[in-house]
């Protein structure tokens, strides 16, 4: 019986980055964990195990710390991006390239005299990331993505007048407490407009958090996680036209 591969890559799992700049005593960094996935123009590595095409694993992992070092930690998107271009220009037989970036949500340190010059926490509010694809002769494609935002509010939700048969426990609730946790993936659109990746993601957090909280004096109304989800994917799409 003969098979045929329909789609194929492989490539190196959450390589461990982590950048520091130096500007005199203050030090900036930034921490991510990067995944590459390359896909060949051929499966002869798969079907007759003839290596010959293979970029190692390994040799991936190395791309990836020496483009961090000769580039810098800009972005994840404009990094995934430079990895993209890379590997299509140094390799002609690779056709696809798919890069992941998670970053660790480090922030300075508030001394008691002030930001710390060089001494950093984790506050894990939400996690940053992102996946870049491009495939040859083609734009690249940029998500992004916020994860693990965990949110809570005491009043102004309710959940009434839903489905009521034989298969509901639930009793309407017209004042509720709201809790949960908040993941959001969004596609930037390709536009000759260089984006500020940084900007859009915090974007996002305040929409997130706007819709779901409102004014610190009497909040804002949900009657559903689905309308506050709703109005919050339609402010990100009315505010940022790089969002599409
Ligand atoms: O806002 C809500 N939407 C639902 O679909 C749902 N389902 C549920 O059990 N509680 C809630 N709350």
């Amino acid at each position: 019986m003969a098979y045929q591969i329909v789609d194929s890559n492989y490539g190196k799992n959450w390589v461990k980055l982590l950048h520091v700049t130096r500007n005199g005593p203050e030090h900036t960094i930034r921490e991510w964990e990067v995944c590459s996935e390359l896909t060949l123009d051929s499966k002869d590595d798969y079907m007759s195990g003839d290596n010959s095409a293979i970029i190692a694993t390994d040799s991936q992992k190395n791309t990836i710390y020496l483009l961090a070092k000769n580039h810098g930690l800009t972005t994840p998107e404009e990094f995934g991006l430079l990895l993209c271009r890379h590997f299509l220009a140094q390799y002609s037989h690779v056709n696809r390239v798919n890069i992941l970036i998670k970053q660790h949500p480090w922030s300075r340190i508030q001394a008691a005299d002030g930001p710390h010059e060089h001494a950093f926490v984790t506050v894990r509010e939400a996690e940053r990331g992102c996946q870049v694809r491009q495939l040859r002769g083609q734009q690249a494609t940029v998500w992004a993505e916020l994860n693990g935002l965990q949110v809570l509010k005491t009043t102004q939700s309710s959940f009434v007048n839903f489905v009521n048969d034989e298969y509901r426990s639930l009793p309407d609730a017209q004042d509720r407490v709201f809790s949960t946790v908040v993941s959001a993936r969004w596609r930037y659109v390709c536009s000759q407009r260089l984006v500020d990746y940084d900007a859009c993601w915090s974007a996002v957090r305040e929409a997130i958090l706007e819709l779901f909280a409102g004014p610190a004096r009497g909040g804002i109304f949900s009657p559903s996680v689905q309308n506050t989800l709703y109005l919050t994917q339609v402010r990100v799409l009315n505010r940022l036209p790089e969002v599409g």
